[in-house]
Formats: structure tokens, C-alpha cells, sequence
């Protein structure tokens, strides 16, 4: 009897010291990275610019680097290299999410597809990308494009005449907000509730380091107010969207349209009534789930494309050069006769070069969106333990002088004159829509976004600042959220060209 006593003493023991060993191992594998302070570990020192305290760290701690957010490890990768290990040679460990308390409140429970996993994840994405952004269907909505953009251009032109200053942020805001609204729900915006408002403050919201996320005890505490706040913009979203949906629902039981807008496809999709083949998602597509798709893709499409837009524009005031470059692009390619048409877009070679120096500099989502490690791996030597949080810090690759030379914090559109680096997720260089099997699956619309609008407001405006301020005073700092908008609106005057 002693010895089985002593015998179990000593198997526990030995497990013991074995998994200490283990784990310390493990701890040794881990790639470099700063000690954090215990508990919070290092989620108190990333400030209000994460991405810029990324940045510095990795010049430390190089393009591998793990931390301790909370308790939650987390490995942040910020060299083309290293991205291209996570998001390409081992995608499919790393193309889950983690669960965040922002998303549970904010998509209605973890039903869309930026947070999804798994079979629900795959079969939502695959009807996103094959139906409501195929290329057919993005190019069917042409005319309402140029419809949307003709509205704003004559607008701009009653401010010029007068000599008025334009809000070109809000004004442009406006106008992808409209085109989306008339994608998604087949109307521009209504005039009822501000759902734009709201999806700002709530992707504000969902952008911020919430420390229940990585310190789950303290949960019940809401320290940071952050839950109250996310309840309270669900239930307005959710009283906006119930109606929209109600509409939709009435709409199609009175009459089948021709040119189903997204909300119609999903709901005859969820009837069971739609032609399109995505059986399996038909069982799963529920009311809670077409409302986290609708949040989904507009937090997706509207503050992206806008503030790619605005920064770009920025720059272009900030560097006349270019603009002017850019507009005798514009007079060579489209004349001086006419709007800027879809068919021309290809033709704006150097507006392209202006568009990915704007996304290499400010990639709307800097650090993307967070993965998570699927299972265990090791990579480059180093253990990535399962649950990682995975970070790809795109603004740090973006703005490395090893990649881009000395210039790299400059503006220089040419020196994409004569290099191959696309924007599309195949050069690991230059990420601002991700890659891989997360990469953004609107990136097709969102390009042609930003090159329509900025194309047209050059083709038909000169811009100038208000007076009394200059390029310089321009400020050019972002504020961090899941998307990262210029700190101020964009003022200009407007002077009609054409
Ligand atoms: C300039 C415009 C845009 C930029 C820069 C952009 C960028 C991004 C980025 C960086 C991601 C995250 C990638 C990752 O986590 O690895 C993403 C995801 C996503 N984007 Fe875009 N995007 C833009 C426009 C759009 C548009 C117009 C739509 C749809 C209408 C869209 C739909 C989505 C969706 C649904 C996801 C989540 C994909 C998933 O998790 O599977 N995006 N986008």
C-alpha cells in the first residue's frame, strides 16, 4: 500500500517537473518580445496608436515578436516575409477569429462573416464572393454609381460657383454611404434613422483594445464602460435593420423586382425561394444572421473606401505635383468633354501608382483584422501556441525603410513606375486588403471606389485650401479604431475644370 502511495507521490512529481519543462521549453520557443507587467501584461503600454507602439517594438524585437495582451499570447508580424508565413504558407492554422465581446453585442451574436468561423464562416463567404460581389454584380450597379457621383459632382459645383468650402470628407462619406445603402438595401439613405452614425461610433467602439477580451474576469466589471456602450448602439442598429428587414419582407411578398438588391437575395435565399445554389447555407441563414451579414458589409465597405479616399486626396493637397500629374492623366485619357466613365479607369496609370503609394502609407486596417491560431505550430523555429492572437501589423511593412527605402515615410507615387507590387494580396509588401483566405473579399468594389471618386472629383474640380491655411498645416494624424480616419475632415474649395 506504501509503495502505491509512494509510487503515485513520485508519477505526480515527475509529471510535474516534466511539464515545467515543457512549458519552460515552450516559453523559450516563444519569439522575442517585451515582459509585460503580471496579469495585463503588456495591454497597458500600447496607447492610443497601437500600431505605431507595434512598429517601435518590432524595431526591437524584429518582424516575429510575441506579448502578452491580458492572457491572451499574442504574435505580431511586421515584415513581407513574416506575413507571407501566417497568411500564405500556413493559412488555413491561422484564418480563424477570436471571439471579442464587441462582436457578441454588435453582430447580433456572432452570426455575420468578418467574425465567423468555421462551416458557417465558409459557406457565408463563399455566397458574399460568388453573389453579392461577383464582378457581374458589382458591374451591374454602374449606373447607380455614376448617378450617386453626378448628384455630389453638381453639388460641388453650386459650392464652387459660390465660392463655398466644401466638407469633401463628409461629402464623400455621404456618397459611399448612399451608394452602399442602395447595394445592400435597393435605397440610398433614409432619412429616418442615421445608421451610418451609428456603424461609425459602433466600428469605433469595436476598434478599441477592450480588456475583457484578453483579462476575462473582469467582465462583470466593465471597467472601460465599453459593454454599455455596445448594448446600447445593438439596440438602436437592431431596431433600424428589424424595419429595413420587415420592408424588404413585405416588399417581396407583394411583388418579385427585377434587380434583388442584397438584403431581397438573402431573404429568398433564407425562404428557401432563391434561385441561386447555396443549399447548405439556406438551413443555416437565419433573421439574426441577415442582420450581422447587412452590419457586416457595411462596416466593411462605407469607412474604408471613404478614408482611403480622404487620405489620398490629402496627400494629393499636400503634393501638387502629382495632382497636377494626376489631372493631365485625366485630360489626356478622358478629355475635357466629359465625366469620367468606368471603361476609362483602366487607362489612369498613374492615378493606380497615387491610390497604392495612399494604401502603402495608410492602410485603413493597420494591424488588419485579429486571427487566431487554429493549433499549435512552430514557425521559423518558433512555437505559436494554440489561441494565439495573431496580428499583421500592414502599416509597420508599409512604412519600412528595408522594404521601401529611406523615402519610406514619404509620399512618392513613382516609385511604383516600374515595380510590379499590386495591392491585391499576392505581394506581401503591400497588404492594405489583407490576403489569403480572410483577405478582403470586396476588394474588386472597394479599388473601384476609390478610383471612380477620386478620378471624378479631379477630372471636374480644381481644389484649393481655405485661405490662410497651408499643405503643411494639414494634420496627418490618424486616429485608431477598426479603421484609422484622419483626425480632422478634409476642408477644401472647390474651382470648376471642366
Ligand atoms: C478601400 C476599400 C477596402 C479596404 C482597404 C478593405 C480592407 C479590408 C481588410 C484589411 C480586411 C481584413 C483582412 C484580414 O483580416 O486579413 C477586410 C475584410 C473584409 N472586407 Fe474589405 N476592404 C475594403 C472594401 C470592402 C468592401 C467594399 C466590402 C464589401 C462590400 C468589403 C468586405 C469585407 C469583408 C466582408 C471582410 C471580412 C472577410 C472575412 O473575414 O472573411 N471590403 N477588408
Amino acid at each position: 500500500m506504501i509503495n502505491s502511495w509512494a509510487f503515485s507521490f513520485l508519477f505526480l512529481i515527475l509529471g510535474a517537473v516534466f511539464w515545467w519543462i515543457l512549458d519552460a521549453r515552450q516559453r523559450k520557443l516563444l519569439p522575442p518580445g517585451p515582459r509585460g507587467l503580471p496579469i495585463v501584461g503588456s495591454l497597458l503600454h500600447l496607447g492610443k496608436l497601437p500600431h505605431r507602439t507595434f512598429q517601435e517594438l518590432a524595431k526591437k524585437y524584429g518582424p516575429i515578436m510575441s506579448l502578452r495582451l491580458g492572457y491572451v499570447s499574442t504574435i505580431v508580424v511586421s515584415s513581407p516575409e513574416a506575413a507571407k508565413l501566417f497568411l500564405k504558407t500556413h493559412d488555413s492554422v491561422f484564418a480563424d477569429r477570436p471571439k471579442l465581446e464587441a462582436v457578441e453585442h454588435l453582430s447580433f451574436g456572432d452570426n455575420g462573416i468578418t467574425f465567423t468561423n468555421g462551416t458557417f464562416w465558409r459557406h457565408v463567404r463563399k455566397f458574399v464572393v460568388q453573389e453579392l460581389l461577383a464582378p457581374a454584380k458589382v458591374n451591374s450597379y454602374e449606373g447607380m454609381r455614376r448617378e450617386e457621383l453626378g448628384v455630389v459632382v453638381e453639388e460641388i459645383k453650386k459650392d464652387a460657383a459660390a465660392g463655398e468650402v466644401v466638407d469633401v470628407s463628409a461629402k464623400v462619406g455621404d456618397m459611399i454611404e448612399n451608394m452602399t445603402y442602395r447595394y445592400l438595401f435597393g435605397r440610398s439613405k433614409d432619412d429616418r434613422f442615421d445608421l451610418k452614425g451609428i456603424m461609425t461610433e459602433a466600428s469605433f467602439l469595436a476598434g478599441q483594445f477592450n480588456i475583457v477580451d484578453f483579462v476575462p474576469f473582469l467582465r462583470p466589471f466593465d471597467l472601460q464602460g465599453l459593454a454599455r456602450r455596445y448594448k446600447q448602439k445593438s439596440k438602436q442598429l437592431d431596431e433600424m435593420l428589424e424595419l429595413i428587414i420587415d420592408e424588404h419582407e413585405q416588399n417581396l411578398n407583394d411583388s418579385h423586382k427585377g434587380n434583388p438588391d442584397v438584403v431581397d437575395e438573402m431573404i429568398l435565399l433564407s425562404r428557401n425561394d432563391s434561385s441561386k445554389n447555396h443549399h447548405e447555407l439556406a438551413k443555416l441563414l437565419d433573421r439574426p444572421s441577415i442582420k450581422s451579414i447587412v452590419i457586416d458589409i457595411i462596416t466593411a465597405s462605407i469607412n474604408t473606401s471613404s478614408i482611403s479616399i480622404d487620405w489620398i486626396l490629402t496627400e494629393l493637397m499636400k503634393h501638387p505635383t502629382a495632382m497636377k500629374k494626376c489631372q493631365e492623366e485625366l485630360t489626356s485619357v478622358v478629355g475635357l468633354d466629359r465625366m469620367v466613365e468606368e471603361k476609362d479607369l483602366p487607362k489612369l496609370e498613374y492615378l493606380y501608382m497615387v491610390i497604392k503609394e495612399g494604401l502603402r502609407l495608410y492602410p485603413i486596417a493597420p494591424l488588419l483584422g485579429p486571427h487566431e491560431a487554429k493549433e499549435d505550430i512552430m514557425i521559423n523555429g518558433y512555437h505559436i501556441h494554440k489561441k494565439s492572437r495573431i496580428i499583421v501589423n500592414v502599416w509597420a511593412i508599409g512604412r519600412d525603410p528595408k522594404v521601401w527605402s529611406d523615402n519610406a515615410e514619404e509620399f512618392i507615387p513613382e516609385r511604383f513606375a516600374d515595380s510590379k507590387i499590386d495591392l491585391r494580396g499576392r505581394d506581401f509588401e503591400l497588404l492594405p486588403f489583407g490576403s489569403g483566405r480572410r483577405g478582403c473579399p470586396g476588394i474588386q468594389l472597394g479599388v473601384l471606389n476609390v478610383q471612380l471618386v477620386l478620378a471624378q472629383l479631379l477630372h471636374c474640380f480644381e481644389w484649393e485650401l481655405p485661405a490662410g491655411k497651408a499643405p503643411e498645416d494639414l494634420d496627418m494624424t490618424e486616429l485608431f479604431g477598426l479603421t484609422i480616419p484622419r483626425i480632422e475632415h478634409l476642408q477644401l474649395v472647390p474651382k470648376i475644370r471642366i
